[in-house]
């Protein structure tokens, strides 16, 4: 019998400021997965080596470029991972997906981050796995390996996580190199071996109430920034002072974003960072500049302005007035030559879902 459900799985802001690697909140911006299991069909995908034919909708970020083949295309091939460590070679036969996917590429909104959890939870349904989220949580961590952007669009809404410490043995089943945690696209060499379970809990935790009036605009300008590049400009380590910096502000955003009415001299201050924008200064054409063009006093409204991940996209909170913050950061990457569009997103509070349709 055929089956057809749907998998849907927000964009991401991780870092918020002072928490690099730590703080994330889930956007209202939704990657989705159509997906329908028809043995009846099969005849249709088995021009693909694992049984799965892909799409994307026209208007989907990435639309020309994205691969289709299922052992290239990051979603699937995270699927593929985790089918695998569970001793499923392939998709079952006949297995269609339709993506839309409206999250922009290498810019700072978890799109990676989304694929890889749309991939697991993928596996889940299409394997009969009977994961639970947190489960789930670990096979995204053998990927993307660091938990703010992934814990967002799994659980929703504003969280902070961390890795836990895990034993030497632990350690030598995570730290297994990216390549042969994901299947090699076909031509490579594919060894047929089952890849090791990920260690449990690997990821912890917690969801913080967010103020509803705060909202989340998102400046996107029109170049893409691999995270990966973006992690590498970091240094490897950091002065007391500094850290301490991000400390405090870390501590004090948290329950900042929960007040009402939101103080925005508090948030404002509290969103500042030592640890990782300063140096992607280097990257992003004006950022230091245009991070400190809008305030509360010349735009009220405003809460607070960072950088989206790892950026190029900035993201401020406000309670109004987006449209004249927007542009006023628009206006300045312009003078930088660079063009933007905006978005205004809120929290996704219910994370990833799959809805199964009769
Ligand atoms: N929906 C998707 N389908 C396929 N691949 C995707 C998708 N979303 C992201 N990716 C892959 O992830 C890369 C971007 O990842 P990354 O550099 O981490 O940026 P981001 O900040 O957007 O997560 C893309 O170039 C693409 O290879
Ligand atoms: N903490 C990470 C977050 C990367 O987020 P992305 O949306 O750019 O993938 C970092 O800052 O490197």
């Amino acid at each position: 019998m055929a089956r057809s459900f749907k998998i849907k799985v927000p964009a991401s802001s991780a870092n918020i400021g002072p928490g690099y690697d730590v703080l994330g909140v889930g956007l209202s911006l939704f990657l989705e997965l159509d997906v329908t299991i028809d043995n009846a069909q099969a005849h249709k995908t088995n021009d693909d080596p694992n049984n799965c034919k892909l799409s994307y909708s026209e208007d989907s970020e990435g639309y020309a470029t994205v691969p289709l083949q299922s052992d290239a295309n990051l979603i699937t091939r995270t699927a593929l991972y985790v089918l695998r460590c569970n001793n499923i070679r392939s998709f079952p036969s006949g297995t269609k997906i339709h993506i839309h996917n409206p999250i922009p590429l290498g810019r700072g909104l978890g799109s990676s981050g989304a694929a890889v959890v749309a991939g697991v939870m993928l596996a889940n349904e299409v394997g009969k796995l009977g994961f639970s989220k947190q489960r789930m949580l670990d096979f995204c961590l053998m990927i993307e390996r660091h938990p703010d952007n992934i814990t967002a669009a799994m659980m929703g809404g504003f969280c902070g996580s961390f890795l836990r410490d895990l034993t030497p043995q632990e350690v030598e089943r995570r730290e297994i190199p990216l390549a042969e945690v994901l299947p090699e696209p076909s031509g490579g060499e594919n060894t047929g071996l089952v890849p090791p379970l990920p260690p449990t809990d690997i990821g912890r935790h917690v969801k913080y109430n967010w103020n509803p009036a705060i909202k989340c605009i998102a400046i996107i300008p029109q170049f893409e920034l691999s995270t990966a590049d973006s992690r590498g400009v970091l240094p490897k380590a950091y002065t007391t002072q500094d850290l301490v910096f991000n400390l405090q502000r870390l501590a004090v955003l948290t329950a900042a974003l929960t007040m009402d009415p939101p103080d925005a001299d508090l948030i404002y201050p509290a969103m500042q960072d030592r640890v990782h924008q300063p140096y992607r200064k280097t990257l992003i054409p004006g950022l230091t500049e245009i991070l400190s063009s809008v305030t509360p006093t010349t735009h009220p409204g405003l809460l607070g302005i960072c950088l989206s991940g790892a950026g190029p996209t900035i993201l401020a909170l406000a309670t109004e007035n987006f449209e004249d913050i927007a542009q006023e950061i628009i206006n300045r990457f312009q003078k930088n030559k660079v063009e933007c569009s905006w978005k205004l997103l809120e929290p996704a509070y219910e994370g990833s879902t799959v809805e199964n349709y009769p």
